[in-house]
């Protein structure tokens, strides 16, 4: 199977300044992608110029094959849903879903087909005769929904598209969305600045940062071995460490920095990344593990686990902790703070 979506060294700049830079990425047919950064990161501009709202300065935007760059939005096989989905308050549900293939031109009777046949799929068909104003935040957003598949188009592009609702309805929302995306089998891209919706929902996370794409692939692997100290600071929690290259052949932790044999270190400036459920706390130093004396220096709980923070070799280690594995630490007690080098990452750049 071909890729549904291949862009190819797209570049955006606004008055001067680069918005986009190089961007490629290909996404497979029925595919779920999130595009995940921080605000103003680009994630919008991306997406508007798929969409086509935008011109790329630089590159080239394929859709099933085709080269569309260069053509106006209601050319392309895609559509979007929009942050604020208004919908037209006069019409019913049905009407509002219809709207889009009649002015295309389609037959009344045959809008109305495929007006129900999207409703059906969205999980609505019992509501079209409705107002939207006579419908709850989920289902004028699941309508917003079938009124961009309406048309069945090959990709859709969402951006944020549930940020208005809150947290409770958003999370229902969500199961519902990828129920929805895997029942129609056409690829997603979807705009989020959360990385745990962006988790939860997608087979593959584009990770951008300053324009530019610092990494893509599945949210677990990216937290499991992030390519830059980007995508280990925003996905996830992680204990960013200074690298220090001594030349001497221990492993250690002084000076709030993170020692390593000269010849074990690539070049160039490094961070270690550390993961917090990867520090075992214990009043004991435990073997075959690196056991650094520390002191706890902060204990706080947080739903099903706890974070510890210990003062350790000059710098502060996060540790995670099971309630089972708290009994007995309190604050200002002397542990060791064991870890391994085989779960010390190291990425570029400085801590
Ligand atoms: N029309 C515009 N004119 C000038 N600058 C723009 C325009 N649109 C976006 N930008 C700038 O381009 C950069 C990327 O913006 P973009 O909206 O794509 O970010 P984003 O990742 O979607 O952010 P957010 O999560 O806040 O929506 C930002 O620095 C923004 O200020």
């Amino acid at each position: 199977m071909s890729p549904i979506l291949v862009i190819d060294g797209l570049s955006k700049h606004f008055g001067g300044q680069p918005a986009l830079t190089a961007i490629e990425l290909a996404v497979e047919q029925g595919e779920f992608i999130a595009l995940l950064g921080p605000s103003g990161c680009g994630k919008t501009t991306l997406l508007r110029c798929i969409a086509g709202f935008l011109t790329p300065e630089a590159g080239t935007i394929r859709v099933a094959g085709e080269d569309v760059t260069h053509l106006p939005p209601y050319r392309r096989p895609l559509n979007t849903v929009f942050q604020n989905y208004a919908l037209f308050p006069h019409m019913s549900v049905a009407e509002n879903v219809a709207y889009g293939p009649r002015r295309q031109g389609v037959a009344k009777d045959e809008a109305a087909k495929r007006a129900a046949e999207a409703l059906e799929l969205v999980g609505l068909a019992g509501l079209s005769e409705r107002l939207p104003a006579q419908l709850s935040g989920g289902q004028q957003q699941r309508v917003a929904l079938a009124r961009a598949i309406v048309n069945r188009p090959q990709l859709l592009l969402l951006d944020e598209p549930l940020s208005a609702l809150d947290l409770k309805l958003r999370k229902k929302v969500q199961s519902e969305l990828k129920q929805i995306q895997h029942r129609l089998g056409i690829a997603f891209l979807f705009v989020t600045h959360d990385q745990e919706e962006a988790m939860t929902l997608a087979d593959r996370i584009v990770l951008m940062n300053r324009g530019r794409i610092e990494q893509i692939g599945r949210g677990q692997d990216i937290y499991a071995r992030p390519a830059t100290r980007f995508a280990a600071d925003f996905i996830g929690d992680a204990n960013l460490l200074v690298v220090d290259r001594r030349g001497d052949d221990g492993f250690s932790l002084l000076d709030g920095a993170i020692t390593l044999p000269a010849a074990d270190a690539p070049q160039g400036n490094l961070t270690g990344v550390l993961r917090p459920e990867d520090i075992l706390v214990t009043t004991e130093p435990v073997a075959e593990r690196l056991a650094l004396p520390g002191v706890v220096s902060d204990i706080v709980h947080v739903g099903s686990h706890a974070s510890v923070a210990l003062a350790v070799g000059g710098a502060t280690l996060t540790a995670r902790l099971a309630p089972s594995a708290l009994a007995g630490l309190s604050v200002g007690q002397p542990v060791f703070a064991n870890i391994r080098l085989s779960d010390l990452r190291l990425v570029p750049g400085d801590a």
